[in-house]
């Protein structure tokens, strides 16, 4: 076996209790092998990392994004979705290229590499540059083509649902099996009703999940409730895009049937507080949804409406925001934003991971718990969630594999990669104006 270990570190658990222990990887698997205290001299190493002073947690599992709008932050702020989407959005997306898309998707995960992030769903277009940079960076992800058909004739639309299954079949498996898949028509009123019919059959046929933006803004709730006199998610489970494999990202307005009819399907939910704050969509129920056994991940969503891809600050947001609106400070407490960023996440998109176990993969974030800003530490699990921020993070693993060792990201070129991006992101909105 070559091993790889972490030496020197308290290792957070699935349960949220903290033990000192080394965390020994078996590099040919990509999988922890053993933990356990001091354990590491027993093991010929063919390579360290240092924990002294740090916490060992899972990796971050971004459950919702659209990587490559990195390009567009800080583009359009301000506005609520609809109108952010159709005046500002949409129009700078469709002058993107190929090249655009590669460059803002490497920027992406050089952020969420360096916040500790190895994991991440992911919808939007150009499937092909987004696989090969996620390959090269050596995260893990769930990718696939947004499909939007509203304004477009039939023969554009159809185009848009063969792309999406081309690239979804492509791509599940890539990357040695890191990259995996998923049929993406945008939303419930982005996508007609005869398309949504066509992206559930293909789903099903081709047996991979569906993803799809659900109850985010009472704008995009209301007609549907006026139009066919039945909830969002009423409609979405007649469609059949309510299973267990399935994954919806917001779900901010929803009723307590909806929220029973998730829990009894296990379909994931993926809050994303900062934008639904930005936006102003409103309050997701997240300990309602928790306290029904809804299956509840955390997502950024793109950069433009965040504005960044740190799941740290998300976790934070989420643990706040989950507060706020219940109107209880002991609604979704560290532990329960901390799991969801992690193991809910994870198991909403359906990939291993969120959890450092032995025989788990090896998707490891290390956070250097030595700053003012974390002082003095009465209780780490308090500061993962409350205090710790993205640039805390050391080292982060992925599939046993180094990303990023003493802040420095080792599978792309960082300088390169911001360059490029700025070039690009500067060139595109240039073209749209
Ligand atoms: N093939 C589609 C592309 C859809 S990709 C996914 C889309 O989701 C958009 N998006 C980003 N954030 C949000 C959000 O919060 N709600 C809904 N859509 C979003 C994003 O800008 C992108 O256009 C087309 O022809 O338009
Ligand atoms: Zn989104």
């Amino acid at each position: 076996m070559n091993a790889l270990c972490i030496i020197g570190g308290r290792v957070l658990r699935p349960d949220c209790s903290v033990e000192n222990a080394d965390v020994v990887i078996d590099t040919d698997t990509g999988r922890i092998h053993d933990i356990g205290e001091d354990i590491a001299a027993d093991y010929d190493a063919a390579e360290t990392l240092d924990a002294d002073g740090c916490l060992v947690m899972p990796g971050l599992v971004n459950a919702h994004t659209h990587v490559a709008m990195t390009l567009l932050r800080g583009y359009a702020d301000d506005k609520p979705l609809d109108s952010w989407l159709r005046e500002d959005i949409w129009p700078a997306e469709a002058e993107l290229e190929p090249e655009d898309v590669r460059a803002g998707t490497e920027l992406g995960l050089i952020e969420m590499i360096r916040s500790g992030t190895t994991t991440f769903a992911d919808m939007y277009f150009e499937v092909p540059e987004i696989a090969a940079a996620v390959e090269a960076s050596g995260m893990r992800a769930r990718l696939g083509h947004g499909i939007v058909t509203v304004a477009k004739d039939d023969a554009e639309a159809a185009t848009d649902i063969e792309e999406g299954l081309r690239v979804a079949r492509e791509f599940d498996g890539a990357a040695d099996g890191r990259i995996h898949t998923a049929f993406m028509p945008h939303s419930l009123t982005t996508v007609d009703e005869k398309f949504l019919r066509e992206s559930v059959a293909t789903a099903r046929e081709n047996e991979i999940p569906l993803h799809f933006h659900a109850n985010e803004t009472t704008d995009e709730v209301d007609p549907i409730v006026e139009e066919r006199d039945q909830r969002p998610l009423a409609y979405a489970d007649e469609l059949g895009m309510v299973s267990e494999e399935d994954f919806l990202a917001h779900g901010v307005h929803v009723d307590a049937a909806e929220i029973e009819l998730l829990a009894e399907r296990g379909t994931g939910v993926i809050h994303c507080p900062a934008s639904n704050m930005k936006l102003a969509s409103g309050i997701a129920p997240v300990q309602q949804m928790l306290d029904a056994g809804v299956t509840v991940g955390i997502g950024t969503d793109g950069a433009a409406s965040n504005n960044d891809l740190d799941m740290f600050d998300e976790l934070r947001d989420a643990a706040m925001l989950g507060k706020l609106g219940a109107d209880d400070a002991s609604a979704v407490p560290a532990e329960a934003a901390i799991t969801a960023a992690t193991a809910g996440s994870a198991d909403a998109i359906g990939l291993p991971g969120g959890r450092i176990e032995e025989g788990g993969v090896a998707d490891i974030a290390v956070v250097d718990l030595d700053a003012p800003h974390l002082a003095p530490a009465h209780d780490v699990v308090s500061h993962l969630a409350y205090a710790v921020r993205g640039s805390d993070v050391r080292h982060t693993i992925c599939d046993g594999q180094i990303l990023m060792r003493d802040r420095e990201v080792l599978t792309l070129d960082e300088e390169e990669v911001v360059e490029t991006a700025c070039e690009r992101a500067m060139a595109l909105v240039e073209r749209a104006e």
